[in-house]
């Protein structure tokens, strides 16, 4: 009964043009596919594809490294052997082809039926040049030092230790965000990889998020714009503040997608375990995505706390993070995914629940109890409004 009264809705929806039962239903119906698909999987089956998750994602970075959807994006459909530009040996091009063929059985290409391989819709987001390339996230995520850090992470003798490390800080002897200072190609992946894989999910930020059309749009950990600037582009009136590391805002300054804006926008270097800069004092709302997840509690709050102090009361603060246990399937999946990365950073990060948010919020003594902001996203916005300190 439930089911028919949502699929009516859902039909209703598609009728009056109602973007949200649209977007409800396809996460609905892609939960209700996954399922089937796993059910009909005997249980073996379903372990050996779990373990050979690894062998495709390896298989995506080879793809990347070699070239090989740039490559294609360039000559469009190549024969196998000539996969390359021919700086490959003949042994290395067989190499490549068995990559091309495991790709295209994952859909990332498509073979044809005279042997070349085409780019298919899914490929093609790998290319360097396409405008939400997620090619940096996927160099990124599997890199090797990431790659150590998850799993350096779970090993037994961390999980004894009263304090375990992050998996980063056993990768590498320093906590992520300290490497990024001394790795700058390692942070411009990492920042190109916030872009990429942000996308999609600022669109639905700036659609779902309304904001006065003046407003003073100001963005704490920011890293190199791309939100603000979806959010300058959408309100040509407002004003923009980017805080972030030193080296971030330099970046942002001279690369990041804000430079069309430049006029409309303040760069502000700030470290959010101190006081911010004056400049907070001017902003409306303050949006922090992708922050707290990156700390525990204690470093949260502190966060949080400076964040507010720095602001004037009646500034508007909102989160963009993910709500673990509100979702169905897939979402939460990819909530505990995003959960599972954010063990390689200093102990204590990780996705929340939204009491667990509420807590937070309560324990800055400066914030009102947060609301929720749905959005068409596997993220959500969680709302509240600076007071006055007691
Ligand atoms: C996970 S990224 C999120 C970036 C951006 N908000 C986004 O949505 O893509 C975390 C950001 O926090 C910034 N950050 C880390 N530590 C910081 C600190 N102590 N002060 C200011 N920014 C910091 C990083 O430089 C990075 O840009």
């Amino acid at each position: 009964m439930r089911r028919m009264l949502f699929v009516c809705a859902v039909a209703l929806g598609v009728v009056l043009r109602s973007e949200w039962l649209v977007f409800a239903a396809r996460v609905w119906l892609h939960d209700l596919l996954v399922r089937a698909s796993e059910a009909t999987m005997p249980p073996i089956g379903r372990v050996r594809e779990i373990i050979a998750g690894e062998a495709l994602s390896m298989t995506l970075f080879h793809l990347v490294n070699l070239g090989i959807f740039d490559e294609l994006a360039e000559r469009g459909p190549t024969a196998c052997g000539e996969l390359g530009r021919g700086n490959f040996s003949k042994v290395g091009a067989s190499f490549a082809c068995r990559y091309a063929r495991f790709g295209a059985g994952a859909g990332l290409l498509e073979r044809l039926s005279n042997g070349s391989f085409a780019l298919t819709e899914v490929g093609e987001l790998l290319v360097s040049s396409h405008p939400n390339s997620l090619r940096d996230y996927a160099m990124f995520k599997l890199d090797q030092r990431y790659y150590e850090a998850e799993r350096r992470v779970g090993e037994p003798s961390n999980l004894a230790a009263l304090k375990p490390e992050s998996g980063f800080k056993l990768a590498t002897g320093l906590e992520f965000f300290d490497y990024t200072k001394t790795a700058p190609s390692f942070a411009d992946s990492f920042d190109g990889a916030m872009q990429g894989v942000s996308a999609g999910v600022d669109l639905a930020i700036v659609a779902d998020y309304n904001l006065s059309p003046t407003a003073t749009i100001c963005d704490v950990g920011g890293g190199r714009g791309h939100l603000l600037a979806s959010f300058l582009q959408e309100y040509p009136k407002a004003q923009g503040v980017l805080f972030d590391m030193d080296d971030q805002v330099n970046a942002a300054l001279q690369k990041g997608p804000l430079r069309p804006f430049a006029e409309r926008t303040h760069f502000v270097p700030a470290n959010f375990f101190e006081p911010l800069s004056p400049v907070a004092a001017t902003c409306d709302v303050i949006l922090m995505k992708w922050i707290v997840h990156d700390w525990g509690d204690e470093d949260a709050v502190r966060i949080l706390r400076n964040v507010a102090a720095s602001a004037r009361p009646g500034t508007t603060l909102v989160l963009f993070e993910t709500i673990l246990d509100i979702d169905g399937l897939s979402f939460e999946r990819t909530k505990h995914a995003a959960d599972f990365t954010m063990l390689i950073l200093p102990a204590g990060a990780r996705e929340r629940t939204f009491a667990e948010f509420s807590d937070l919020f309560q324990a800055t003594g400066r914030l009102s109890p947060p609301r929720r902001v749905k959005l068409r996203s596997v993220n959500s916005g969680i709302q509240a409004t600076i007071s006055t300190p007691h």
